[in-house]
């Protein structure tokens, strides 16, 4: 695509979004200054705001402590990762690592492909319901796109998965779901049973209605020419009940520290404070997600979250996002509200409707659980 194009905007957003070329298609036609839809207003870059140099600690968890004598002291651990920066890292995570590297080859190898290749899987046109190839979150609705390229894949069943998942990373992905999903249930159940949920069955129950759906996403973040005036992802906090996240070396993601959730050392100035999540190799991301915000009526804190672009290297980051199913109705548990003095923060939602709304929008913050949020 000629430069002179690059400035009409029709022409741009019909080549990146409709026609699927992507942010990968605009690099590779060799810009040497991000097109004006990508310059994010100055409240949004990430270059004006200050990073925590003094960041507080956050947690890196044993997760196979939970299956033994220090079982307590990991499941504290996690509580209070949950109910402060609602991000923390795990190792013994039982997702084998050689998994972890063959993830990220086969992340480079869909994305690499010539862009007729991935563009087969865009909205609308892709020949399976599951899968979804895309670019920025909902470029229709934003006032500036994100610099990212990414597929995602709904899981049903394994014959399903195989069947419509790329070939380029059906295997692995599918090795990863599985294999994590149990690390996923480990921690929802320490975090479940600090909320009183203790019964085996009932929280069993509660674990398959919260994880009902499951998606491996693959995000491919281009190299970019102006990483001072674009982001990757804006600012927004994950729908689901856990995210599971696996980056790779390259880093740029941040976490808002919030004055309630955690102590803050140099507030500076009034601007917002973030903290990057350090790329541990071996190591895998946890967030949560605003479905356990509205579950434990606040305690446990769905986190802002945002990336940052390089201009020095590409970036692959792969996500699990476990989310409930759409029928399911998701409210403040009864026995949380009755501790916090009858008070519920949030309404019970029916989870598709929650999604209509999330996906909806352009990211904003934490705005996604204005939806579900009574005011005081
Ligand atoms: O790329 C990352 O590190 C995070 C991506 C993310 O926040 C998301 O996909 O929801
Ligand atoms: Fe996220």
């Amino acid at each position: 695509m000629g430069s002179d194009n690059l400035n009409n905007a029709i022409s741009l957003f019909n080549f990146v979004v409709k026609d699927g070329n992507g942010v990968k298609g605009l690099v590779d036609s060799g810009i040497s200054r991000v097109p004006h839809q990508y310059i994010q207003p100055p409240k949004e870059r990430m270059e004006n705001q200050s990073s925590s140099s003094s960041s507080p600690e956050l947690a890196l968890i044993d997760l196979s402590k939970l299956d033994g004598p220090d079982h307590e002291h990991a499941a504290k651990e996690i509580v209070f990762a949950a109910e402060t920066l609602g991000f923390f890292q795990v190792v013994n995570h039982g997702v084998p690592l050689e998994l972890l590297d063959s993830l990220k080859k086969s992340a480079y190898s869909f994305f690499e492909q010539e862009p007729e290749k991935k563009a087969v899987y865009r909205n609308g046109v892709s020949p399976s319901p599951y899968v979804k190839y895309g670019t920025s979150f909902v470029p229709e609705k934003e006032k500036a796109l994100e610099w990212k390229d990414y597929i995602s894949m709904v899981y049903t069943t394994d014959v399903d998965a195989l069947a419509s998942w790329p070939k380029e990373c059906k295997e692995v992905a599918l090795e990863y779901l599985k294999t994590s999903v149990s690390m996923v249930r480990k921690i929802l159940k320490v975090l479940l049973g600090n909320l009183g949920v203790t019964a085996v069955e009932e929280s069993d129950q509660m674990m398959d209605g919260l994880t009902g759906l499951k998606m491996v996403n693959m995000n491919y973040y281009p190299k970019c020419p102006n990483p001072e005036l674009t982001v990757g992802v804006g600012r927004h906090s994950d729908m689901g009940t856990l995210t599971v996240l696996l980056q790779d070396e390259i880093g740029g993601l941040y976490v808002k520290l919030e004055e309630d959730g955690i102590r803050i050392n140099n507030n500076i100035n009034g601007y917002d404070q973030w903290i990057e999540i350090p790329p541990i190799n071996g190591a895998l991301v946890i967030n949560i997600g605003d479905t356990l915000q509205i579950l434990s009526n606040g305690k446990y804190r769905s986190a802002e979250h945002r990336v940052r672009t390089t201009s020095t290297k590409s970036r692959v980051s792969i996500p699990i996002f476990t989310i409930p199913k759409p029928t399911e109705k998701i409210g403040p548990l009864l026995q949380v509200v009755e501790r916090d003095g009858g008070v519920a923060r949030y309404r019970e939602v029916v989870f598709e409707d929650y999604m209509a709304n999330f996906f909806g929008n352009a990211h904003e913050g934490k705005k996604s659980l204005h939806f579900a949020q009574i005011p005081n």
